[in-house]
C-alpha cells in the first residue's frame, strides 16, 4: 500500500451511482492507492466535502454531480462549480468536477451511458494526475478527448 489517497465525493441526487464507478475505476487503475468516499445530498454540498477530503489527506478528489433540468438546478451548478474551483485554489489540489446535466439527452439509457463513461474517464484522469504528475496527460494534449461522448479528434 502506498500513501496515495484519492477522494471520491458523490451525491444522493444523482440518478447513477457514479461514486461506485469511480471507486472501481480508481481501484483498477491504482490498486495500491487508498480511497476515501464521501456522499452528500446534492451538488452544493460537494465543495465542503472535497475540502474536508483534502484536509483529511487526499492527494486529489473527484466529485460526481448530477444537475437537474430546471433553471434553479443550473444556477445551483454554477454555485457548486465556483465552490469547487475555490477549493482547488485554496488547497492547490485537483478537484475533478464530473457533472451530468440531465438535459444532455432525453434518452435515459443514453444519459446513464454518458454518466458511466464520464465517471470512468475522469477517474482515470485523476489517477494520472495524482500518481504520475503534471506531465501525465501531456501526450494526450490536443487530441480532442471527450468524456461521456466519442472523442472529437485532433484537427492539426
Ligand atoms: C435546486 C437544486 N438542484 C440540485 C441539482 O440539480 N443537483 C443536486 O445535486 N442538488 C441540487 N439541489 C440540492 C443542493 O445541491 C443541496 O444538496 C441542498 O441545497 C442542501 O445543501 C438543489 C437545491
Amino acid at each position: 500500500m502506498t500513501d496515495r489517497i484519492y477522494g471520491v465525493a458523490d451525491t444522493t441526487f444523482s440518478r447513477v451511482n457514479m461514486g461506485e464507478i469511480a471507486v472501481k475505476t480508481i481501484t483498477k487503475e491504482d490498486p495500491e492507492g487508498k480511497i476515501i468516499r464521501y456522499t452528500v445530498p446534492g451538488i452544493k454540498d460537494l465543495p465542503v466535502a472535497a475540502k474536508k477530503l483534502i484536509e483529511e489527506g487526499c492527494d486529489g478528489v473527484i466529485t460526481l454531480g448530477w444537475v437537474g433540468k430546471t433553471q434553479l438546478d443550473k444556477y445551483s451548478y454554477l454555485a457548486a462549480s465556483i465552490g469547487l474551483i475555490t477549493v482547488q485554489l485554496m488547497t492547490s489540489t485537483h478537484v475533478i468536477d464530473v457533472t451530468i446535466h440531465e438535459d444532455e439527452t432525453e434518452d435515459e439509457e443514453r444519459l446513464r451511458d454518458i454518466a458511466i463513461d464520464r465517471a470512468k474517464k475522469h477517474s482515470i484522469n485523476l489517477v494520472k494526475l495524482v500518481r504520475d504528475g503534471r506531465s501525465a496527460l501531456t501526450g494526450l494534449a490536443g487530441k480532442g478527448l471527450r468524456q461521456g461522448y466519442e472523442n472529437a479528434g485532433q484537427l492539426d
